[in-house]
């Protein structure tokens, strides 16, 4: 359910047992998460963590491990002394391997022990931030081993990717459900965390002047962008038998079409959202092959000049297949087959090494009729709303004025309002770290939502396996391959960036279209 964030005393005492305790996402996103709660106290004065890794270290390690995290990716500073020593305290660390179903045992005897100094209800939030074939053995083995027989609650959160094809996300999900059911497995998508993408059904049912112009007799296209300026830095092993299709599309792309286009729900509650939200991945419409080639463009970059000065090619970065065709930048035109959407093309475009970091989403609504009032060379720009998800947060409307001291020359005007100009928002993992904490599910994604989403890229990514063509190419530092530009282009329009939109304010000038 929706919420504000919850104070301190309705939030119930918990142990977190952390699998992956000493990996990359523990350190860069869990432990400051964590931090950040506790410090805004939106944690039960009683909890409890168990680190799990692999590596042996002391108690004092791992919990300077976590220190030295805080220090460099927490968004409060750390607080030395007495106050760090109280925060230090709550964690345990354990080192064994979670493929071997015995050593659980003595994770299980861990737990009981903190459960019997504290009193922490027997909650038990498992947390699997570990490479995702070990999903289903860790989940298997907590249930063998007791650890989920417990007389609190008792709740998994599982990292992304969930599978890499549609059979294999359903065969992970048998795994886990044979131990949790669905109500007690939330799935990440981190950007279901994000301010702004929750910020998308209040913006829409929150403003009455919104939802009435909220479908295709007035909205002309949709277009999502997430864009990266890096590249696949030391995760070229994953990523290079992943991709963007699937790093990106699968799930972050494809929940941001569904929060924009879903139906308001009946109520405003976490299952009726998800019902909605099903519903748009029950309406995409899914593609053949040839639809594919004509509707999707997958680009992968060369050199060229990033953020960071020059930067090599995709297939020269340290552990990439010199001969490799995975893509780094998807565009794709996608339709959503109901009454609302009908002929509204949803443009997507996400990529690495592209020339700005931006996540946004923008409504562009219908032209006025051409030529018939202002600006007869038909460059009266469209209306347009802008999510700005990052990194700037905040949205934007652009409208179109008077000229100053022109009868009636129109220019677009932007009015803006910036969401983390005050204080800067909460974290995407704090965000949701907390939300599990609490046992709402709203911002976790449903298992139909995830299959759904497999079942529309499935075929995409089996034409392109079947092709073997290689990806279109984009220097280092642009929007991606010329193709994506053509794809819009073709159809009459563009894509817009908010950015540059506010700073060109003066020469924005619409795509022409055929004029009859
Ligand atoms: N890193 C990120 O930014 C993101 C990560 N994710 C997802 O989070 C998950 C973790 O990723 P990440 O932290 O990057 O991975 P890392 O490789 O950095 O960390 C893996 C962790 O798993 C532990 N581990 C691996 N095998 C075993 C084993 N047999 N027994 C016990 N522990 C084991 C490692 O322990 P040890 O090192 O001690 O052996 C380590 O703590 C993945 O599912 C990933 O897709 C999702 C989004 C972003
Ligand atoms: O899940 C992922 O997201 C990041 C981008 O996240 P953002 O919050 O920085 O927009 C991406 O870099 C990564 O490849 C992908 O796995």
């Amino acid at each position: 359910m929706p919420r504000l964030f919850t104070q301190q005393d309705s939030i119930q005492p918990f142990v977190l047992l952390i699998f992956g305790a000493t990996g990359d996402l523990a350190k860069r996103k869990l432990f400051p998460a964590l931090y950040n709660l506790y410090r805004d106290n939106f944690l039960n004065k009683e909890f409890a963590v168990i680190g799990v890794g692999r590596t042996e270290m002391e108690i004092s390690q791992f919990r300077l491990f976590i220190k030295e995290s805080i220090s460099e990716f927490g968004r409060l500073p750390l607080q030395e002394g007495a106050e760090w020593e109280r925060f230090a305290a709550r964690f345990d660390y354990i080192a064994f391997d979670i493929t071997e179903p015995d050593a659980y045992t003595s994770l299980l005897a861990v737990v009981e022990e903190r459960e019997r100094k504290t009193n922490l209800m027997g909650n038990r939030m498992f947390y699997l931030a570990i490479s995702p074939q070990l999903f289903g053995t860790v989940s298997n083995s907590l249930e063998r081993s007791g650890l989920t027989n417990t007389a609190g609650w008792k709740r998994l959160v599982v990292e992304k990717p969930f599978g890499h094809d549609y059979a294999s996300a359903k065969m992970l999900n048998e795994e886990i459900k044979c131990s949790f059911t669905e109500e007690e497995i939330y799935r990440i998508d981190h950007y279901l965390g994000k301010e702004m993408v929750q910020n998308i059904q209040v913006i829409r049912f929150a403003n009455f002047m919104f939802e009435p112009l909220w479908n295709n007799r007035y909205i002309d296209n949709i277009q999502i962008t997430a864009s990266e300026t890096v590249g696949v830095e030391d995760r070229a092993s994953y990523y290079d038998c992943t991709g963007a299709l699937l790093d990106m599309v699968q799930n972050h792309m494809l929940q941001m079409v569904m929060m924009v286009c879903m139906e308001p729900p009946g109520r405003l509650n976490t299952e009726a959202i998800r019902d909605e939200k099903v519903k748009v991945m029950h309406a995409l419409r899914r593609y053949n092959e040839e639809e594919v080639d004509r509707h999707i463009v997958r680009g992968q970059y060369t050199a060229g000049e990033g953020g960071q000065g020059v930067v090599c090619a995709y297939r020269e970065e340290p552990n990439v297949n010199p001969a490799s065709i995975t893509e780094t930048f998807v565009a794709a035109r996608l339709f959503i087959d109901n009454f609302r959407w009908a002929g509204v093309p949803i443009y997507i475009r996400t990529g690495k090494r592209m020339q700005k970091k931006v996540t946004e989403i923008v409504i562009q609504f219908k032209a006025l009729p051409n030529r018939l009032y202002f600006n007869k060379n038909d460059d009266v720009a469209p209306n347009l709303l802008i999510f700005r998800i990052n990194p700037r947060e905040g949205i934007t409307l652009l409208l179109n004025a008077k000229k100053q001291g022109t009868d009636s020359q129109v220019v677009p005007i932007g009015m803006e309002y910036c969401n983390d100009c005050g204080d800067a928002s909460p974290e995407a993992y704090e965000s949701l770290l907390h939300d599990a904490i609490l046992g709402d599910p709203a911002f976790f994604t449903r298992w139909d939502e995830v299959s759904l989403a497999w079942k529309f890229i499935d075929p995409i990514r089996r034409t392109w396996d079947k092709n073997s063509r290689a990806p279109e190419e984009y220097p280092a530092g642009t929007w991606g391959p010329a193709e994506s530009n053509e794809m819009i282009l073709n159809d009459g329009r563009r894509w817009w960036t908010g950015e540059d939109i506010i700073k060109n304010r003066k020469t924005i000038k619409a795509v022409e279209r055929p004029k009859y």
